[in-house]
């Protein structure tokens, strides 16, 4: 495993736990509350798509990572409100080898 995977991992713990503790001040998990909800984050992976194909356009590298991450993280809150696992994305990917 390396550091990229380990990443996702943790974040994705993180992910679960704020599902589980809905703590305050969160916003995480104001994602999984009616606060925000599950329309927050299809909007917000909409939006950040988006943003993502700006910037593959203007060949800027630092706001590509920029907005990569931002998917992943809000695609990682999406597979988790839907109780699923980052190990589902993780079997697709690896059965299509
Ligand atoms: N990776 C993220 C992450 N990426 C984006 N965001 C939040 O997602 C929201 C929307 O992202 P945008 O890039 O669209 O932010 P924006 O451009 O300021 O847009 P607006 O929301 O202000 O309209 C912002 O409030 C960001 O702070 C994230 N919030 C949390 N995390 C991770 O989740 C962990 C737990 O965080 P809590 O949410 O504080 O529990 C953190 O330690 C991080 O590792």
């Amino acid at each position: 495993m390396d550091d990229a995977d380990d990443v996702i991992d943790d974040l994705f713990a993180v992910i679960e736990n704020r599902k589980e503790t809905l703590p305050e001040g969160s916003y995480t998990a104001s994602l999984f509350t009616h606060e925000k909800g599950e329309n927050a984050v299809l909007e917000k992976l909409g939006e950040e798509t988006t943003e993502l194909i700006l910037a593959a356009k203007d060949d800027d590298h630092e706001e590509l990572a920029h907005e990569s991450a931002d998917i992943v993280y809000h695609l990682l809150v999406l597979l988790a409100m839907k109780d699923m696992d980052v190990d589902d994305l993780r079997a697709e990917l690896a059965e299509r080898r």
